[in-house]
């Protein structure tokens, strides 16, 4: 199942508490949250070390200081809305009079659904910093885990107010768990890997614990890096970190999702067939697209299963037209991946004014 050796190390200190470092490397279990705490010493410092971290920075650096980590196993073994107010004339196509007035940004409210659109990114990022900021908060006062699904593409740069004070100290980054809702299949320091993104742009400065950071193993298939990850959100729900919808299904406190151009959101694609997957809560897709090819996803019934989902889409390359699509009253035959979201929960959207603009 696993091995487990304990590397003991006199404290550079002359005098001073010595500390039991206990090494887990495990090459099945998919996680670390669910192994048992019976079987480490007392009084011990745990460091994990799965297949899932193989590569990974974070746990890379655990292994920094000198520390007499003896090799285990071989790399081999490493497997591892009405709208509320007029039509302005100013390109933004509706606001309300108060959000305009107090933020610049306008708002519309529908049955647990809210849409905001701002002048410049720069207001999206502050926006949506405090929104999940004030989520977290609230989650943490009613549960000790926070579960957080991230996306790639322009959300990582937009967390960036996430990082600076006041929400860098504020935050109880304690209760953080992080999850990709869909995740390239290259490994981790691959410049395609969003869990790359997300660390160089989000993780790597903020205090969330290295072992509730959950990225998929890179050394397995596209095929066998979604069942390992299925494997470890199931872990997660049995052992509550992560709740359970009335389906049965993963209810994640926050998705934060972004939207291609053609209207695709996680690694759903316009037509594919995994559009239509109701039993897998991650699968996998060998020919996306959007490079690179191979890819792990969660599913929409996952997705719709969310607590609260933000929509994050700013307009570069055309995503106003599938904005339109979801939002307004489009006319399209065949629905978009966009149009599918749809949470039990909240769905916030957060619009930068040229993705609004065709509302
Ligand atoms: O791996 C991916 O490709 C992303 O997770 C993807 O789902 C992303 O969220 C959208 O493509 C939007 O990307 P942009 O924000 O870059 O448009």
């Amino acid at each position: 199942m696993f091995h487990l050796e304990n590397c003991s190390k006199k404290s550079p200190l002359k005098s001073g508490p010595q500390i039991t470092l206990t090494v887990i490397i495990s090459t099945t279990a998919p996680c670390p949250s669910h192994l048992p705490l019976s079987i480490y010493p007392p009084g011990s410092a745990l460091c994990f070390l799965s297949s899932r971290f193989h590569r990974t920075p974070y746990y890379a650096s655990l292994f920094s200081r000198p520390v007499a980590l003896k090799a285990l196993a071989s790399s081999a073994d490493f497997r591892g809305a009405s709208v509320v107010g007029a039509k302005s004339g100013g390109g933004i196509g509706w606001r309300t009079k108060a959000a305009v007035a107090d933020t610049g940004m306008a708002t519309e409210k529908g049955e647990g659904k809210k849409v905001s659109v701002f002048d410049s990114e720069e207001d999206l990022a502050v926006a949506l910093a405090k929104y999940i900021a004030d989520l977290s908060d609230k989650v943490s006062k009613t549960k000790s885990s926070f579960t957080v699904v991230l996306s790639g593409g322009c959300l990582i740069k937009l967390l960036r107010k996430l990082v600076e004070p006041p929400y860098i100290d504020s935050v109880d980054w304690s209760t953080w768990h992080v999850f990709w809702l869909d995740e390239r299949v290259v490994p981790k320091d691959h410049v395609d890997s969003n869990y790359k993104l997300a660390f160089d742009g989000f993780l790597s400065k903020v205090p969330i614990l290295p072992g509730n950071v959950y990225s998929i193993n890179d050394a397995l298939s596209a095929e066998g890096a979604a069942d390992d990850y299925e494997i470890c959100v199931k872990h997660l729900v049995k052992s509550n970190v992560i709740a359970t919808s009335e389906s049965g299904l993963p209810k994640f406190d926050l998705m934060l999702l972004g939207m291609g151009p053609d209207g695709h959101v996680a690694s759903l694609f316009p037509g594919h067939p995994l559009l239509k997957e109701k039993e897998k809560w991650v699968t996998f897709i060998k020919d996306s697209p959007k490079p690179p090819p191979e890819r792990i996803t969660f599913t929409f019934p996952v997705i719709n299963a969310s607590a609260h989902i933000a929509l994050v889409i700013l307009g570069t390359a055309g995503e106003a037209g599938p904005v339109h699509a979801a939002l307004g009253n489009s006319q399209n035959s065949d629905v978009l991946p966009i149009q599918m979201v749809s949470p039990a929960g909240e769905l916030a959207w957060f619009l930068d004014k040229e993705a609004a603009s065709k509302l």
